[in-house]
C-alpha cells in the first residue's frame, strides 16, 4: 500500500482523480435506477427525512409494521365508526403471465426488439472496452508525469484518446439508438394492450361489472399497463447489458490479473445473495405499498364522484377522515420501503468502497512488485466496478421483472376472458318485418353473483306486438330483471324469451340492442358532452334534423331550444347540470332517435316530481304509438293506458288484468301498491 502511494504521489494526482471520478459518477445513476426499480411513484421531497439511517432491514419492516399495528388498533378503539374503504384486494397468486399472448404483440413489431438487442449489445460491449482504452491512457500518462515532453506526449497520446473519443461517441449514439427502439417498441407493444384490454372491458358480460370495482378495471388500464411497460423497457436494456457487461469484464478482468480476479470472484456470491434477498424483501414491501395507494385512490375516487351525497349527510370530515388513514397506512409502507432501499444503497455503497480499496491494496501490490502497471490497475478497476454494478442491477431487475410479470398477468386475465354473452353474431330480423311480439317461456333466472337465489320462477308472460304491458309489484321482486333478462344483459337459466318467434339467444346481441329495444330507465346516465352528442348517442349516423325531431316527441326540444346554446349546451359530467326531467326527457329522446320496435320503461318517471312526471309521462305516450312497451311501474298514473297489468310477487307472477278489473279484485299485492298510490300525491 506504502509502495502504492508512494506510486501515486510521484506519478501526480491525474491517477487518483481519474479513479475518483470514475467512481463516484458511476452512481447517480446507478442508485436513482434503484429508486425507479421499487418505487412506481417518483419519490417525495422530503420523505427522507422519515426514514432512520441505519438499522437491519428485517428489524426496520418488521417493527414499523408491528407499531402500525399498534397505533391502528388503538385508533379503530378511538375513532368513530365510518364507512369501509370497501376495496377488494386481488389475489394475483392464481394468475399466470400468457408468454403465448404476449408473443402475439410482441411479434409485429419485432424489427423494433431486434434492433433494440443490437444497439444495447453494441453499448455493453464498447462498456467492455473502455476500460481496457483507459488503461492504455493512464499508461501513457504515468510515463509523462515525469519527463516534461509535451510533444512527444501529444503524438503518443493522440491516438488512443481520439479512439476513446470514438467509443464514448458510438456509446452514446448507440444509448440513443437502442433507447428510441425499446421506448418505440414498449410504446406500441403497450398501446395495442391497452386497447385491447378495453375492447375486452366493454365486451364483458354485466355480471363482470356486479364482480369487479371500476376503480379495479381501471387501475388495469393505466398503473398496470404503464408497470408492465416500464419493466419491460427495464429488462430488455437493463438485463442485456447487464448480463453483457458481466460476461465481457469477467474475461476482461482474468486477462488482466488472474489473481486479482480471483479475490474478486470471491465476493460474488454474496453479492448476489444479498441482492435477491433484499430484492424480494422490497418487492413484497413496494406492492403492499402500491395496492394500498390504489386503495386510497379508490375512496378519494369515490368521495369525489358521489359529492352530493357527501355533501348531503355533511359527511365531509368522515371521508377525509377514511382517506387521511389510508393514505396514512400507504405512507408507513412507503417509508418502510426507503428504511430498506436506504439501508441497501448503504449497504452497497459500503461494499463498492471496500472493493475499491481491496482492489487498490492488491493492485497497489502487484504495482510494486511490476506484476501489473498503473494503467492495468485502472482498467482492472473500471472493468471490476462495471461488474459490481450490473450484479446489482440485476437483482434489481429481478423485483422489476416480477412487478411486470405479476401485472402482465393481470392484463392478460381480462384480454382473455370471454363473455358468456357475446355482442356480436346471430340473426337478425329485416326491419320491415320486426313486429315486436314477445313471450316469456318457463323463465328461471338467479344472478351470476347469487346464484342460488332464483329471481324468476317459472316466470311466463306474452307481450303481444303493438300492446302496452305493466308489471307491478313491491319492490326487490324481479321487475327490473324481466328487462334485463329481454336486453340479454344476463342469459336464462331455465325457459326461453322469444322476440316474433325467435329465442333470443339466437338473435344478433348488438342488434338487438341497437335496433329492436329502446330502454329507458329511472336514472338516466347522460354523458359529459353537449345535449345533441347525448341524443345522438342512439343512431350515431342522425341527421341534426333526426335529432330534433326525436327531441320533439320526447317533449323535450322547448326546455333545450331555451337554452342561450340550444342543442350544443354541455351537460356536465353525468348530465349534471340538467334537472332529473330534462335529463329523462333527452334519455327518452335518445332511446326514440334509433325508433325501436320494442320500447323498455323501468320505472322511467318514477324519480320525477308531479309536475315533470306529467311532462315525461305525455311524451312516453306519444312515443308508444304503435310499439310493443313494457312498463316498470309503482305508480299507477303510469299504468292507467296499460293493456294489461301483471303483478309480480317474489319472481312470480300473482294476478293479471286490466286496471279496471285488477281495481276490483283487490289482491294482496296489487292492493299494497294501489293503496300506496291512491295516497301519494302522484297516484
Ligand atoms: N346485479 C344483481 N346481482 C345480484 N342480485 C341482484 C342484482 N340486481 C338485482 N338483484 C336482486 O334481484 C332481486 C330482484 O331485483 P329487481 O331489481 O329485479 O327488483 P325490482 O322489483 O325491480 O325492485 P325495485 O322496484 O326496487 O326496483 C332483488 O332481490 C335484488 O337484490
Amino acid at each position: 500500500m506504502w509502495k502504492l502511494m508512494q506510486c501515486s504521489a510521484t506519478r501526480n494526482n491525474t491517477f487518483r482523480a481519474i479513479i475518483l471520478k470514475q467512481f463516484h459518477s458511476s452512481r447517480p445513476s446507478y442508485y436513482s435506477n434503484i429508486r425507479q426499480t421499487f418505487l412506481h411513484a417518483p419519490s417525495k421531497p422530503g420523505a427522507s427525512k422519515y426514514v432512520p439511517k441505519i438499522l437491519p432491514v428485517g428489524l426496520g419492516l418488521a417493527s414499523g409494521a408491528f407499531i402500525n399495528v399498534i397505533i391502528n388498533r388503538n385508533k379503530a378503539l378511538c375513532e368513530p365508526k365510518t364507512r369501509m374503504a370497501g376495496y377488494r384486494t386481488v389475489s394475483d397468486k392464481n394468475l399466470r403471465f400468457d408468454w403465448t399472448k404476449f408473443w402475439t404483440y410482441l411479434r409485429p413489431h419485432i424489427w423494433y426488439f431486434i434492433a433494440a438487442i443490437a444497439g444495447a449489445l453494441v453499448v455493453a460491449v464498447l462498456n467492455i472496452q473502455v476500460p481496457q482504452v483507459m488503461g492504455g491512457l493512464i499508461n501513457i500518462l504515468a510515463k509523462f508525469t515525469e519527463s516534461k515532453d509535451s510533444l512527444m506526449f501529444m503524438s503518443e497520446i493522440k491516438p488512443t484518446a481520439f479512439k476513446l473519443i470514438g467509443m464514448y461517441v458510438a456509446q452514446s449514439f448507440f444509448t440513443f439508438f437502442y433507447i428510441t427502439m425499446l421506448s418505440n417498441l414498449g410504446e406500441k407493444i403497450a398501446y395495442s394492450m391497452k386497447t385491447d384490454l378495453f375492447s375486452s372491458i366493454l365486451d364483458q358480460d354485466i355480471a363482470f361489472f356486479d364482480r369487479n370495482r371500476t376503480g379495479e378495471i381501471i387501475t388495469r388500464l393505466t398503473s398496470d399497463i404503464q408497470d408492465f411497460k416500464s419493466s419491460f423497457k427495464q429488462t430488455v436494456s437493463g438485463g442485456l447489458r447487464a448480463a453483457t457487461q458481466i460476461l465481457g469484464c469477467s474475461v476482461s478482468l482474468v486477462m488482466i490479473s488472474p489473481e486479482m480476479t480471483f479475490v474478486t470472484l470471491l465476493c460474488v456470491p454474496s453479492v448476489i445473495a444479498v441482492g435477491t434477498i433484499f430484492g424480494s424483501l422490497l418487492r413484497v414491501t413496494s406492492r403492499k405499498a402500491q395496492a394500498q395507494n390504489d386503495k386510497t385512490t379508490a375512496v378519494a375516487d369515490e368521495a369525489v364522484s358521489n359529492i352530493r351525497t357527501v355533501r348531503a349527510f355533511a359527511m365531509e370530515d368522515q371521508e377525509k377522515q377514511l382517506f387521511n388513514t389510508e393514505a396514512e397506512k400507504g405512507m408507513n409502507l412507503s417509508q418502510n420501503l426507503g428504511v430498506g432501499i436506504g439501508l441497501f444503497q448503504a449497504g452497497t455503497n459500503l461494499f463498492i468502497n471496500g472493493m475499491l480499496l481491496s482492489t487498490l491494496y492488491m493492485g497497489g501490490y502487484l504495482l510494486s512488485t511490476n506484476k501489473l502497471s498503473a494503467g492495468e490497475v485502472m482498467a482492472y478497476l473500471m472493468a471490476s466496478q462495471t461488474i459490481q454494478r450490473s450484479l446489482a442491477q440485476v437483482s434489481l431487475l429481478f423485483g422489476s421483472v416480477i412487478r411486470g410479470i405479476a401485472a402482465g398477468s393481470r392484463i392478460f386475465e381480462y384480454i382473455n376472458m370471454k363473455p358468456i354473452v357475446p355482442l356480436k353474431g346471430g340473426k337478425t330480423i329485416p326491419d320491415g318485418l320486426l313486429k315486436g311480439d314477445i313471450m316469456f317461456k318457463n323463465v328461471t333466472f338467479a344472478y351470476p353473483t347469487r346464484k342460488q337465489q332464483d329471481v324468476l320462477k317459472n316466470f311466463n308472460l306474452t307481450v303481444p306486438a303493438g300492446k302496452t304491458i305493466a308489471i307491478v309489484g313491491a319492490s326487490g321482486n324481479g321487475k327490473s330483471t324481466v328487462v334485463a333478462l329481454l336486453e340479454r344483459f344476463y342469459d336464462v337459466k331455465e325457459g326461453s324469451i322469444t322476440l316474433d318467434g325467435h329465442d333470443i339467444r339466437t338473435l344478433d346481441p348488438t342488434w338487438l340492442r341497437k335496433r329492436a329495444l329502446g330502454l329507458i330507465s329511472q336514472e338516466p346516465v347522460l354523458f359529459g358532452t353537449s345535449i345533441i352528442e347525448n341524443i345522438r348517442y342512439g343512431k350515431p349516423d342522425a341527421t341534426d334534423e333526426e335529432v330534433q325531431k326525436a327531441a320533439v316527441l320526447a317533449n323535450a326540444d322547448e326546455f333545450i331550444t331555451s337554452f342561450p346554446k340550444g342543442y350544443n349546451t354541455l351537460v356536465g359530467e353525468r348530465g349534471v347540470t340538467l334537472s332529473g326531467g330534462q335529463k329523462q326527457r333527452v334519455a327518452i329522446a335518445r332511446a326514440l332517435l334509433k325508433n325501436p320496435s320494442v320500447l323498455l320503461l323501468d320505472e322511467a318517471t318514477s324519480a320525477l316530481d308531479a309536475e315533470s312526471e306529467k311532462i315525461v309521462q305525455a311524451a312516453l305516450e306519444k312515443a308508444r304509438t304503435g310499439r310493443t312497451v313494457i312498463v316498470i311501474a309503482h305508480r299507477l298514473s303510469t299504468i292507467q293506458n296499460a293493456d294489461l297489468i301483471v303483478v309480480l310477487d317474489k319472481g312470480q307472477i300473482v294476478e293479471m288484468g286490466t286496471h279496471e278489473s285488477l281495481k276490483k279484485l283487490r289482491g294482496y299485492y296489487w292492493s299494497l301498491t294501489y293503496q300506496q298510490q291512491q295516497h301519494s300525491p302522484a297516484g
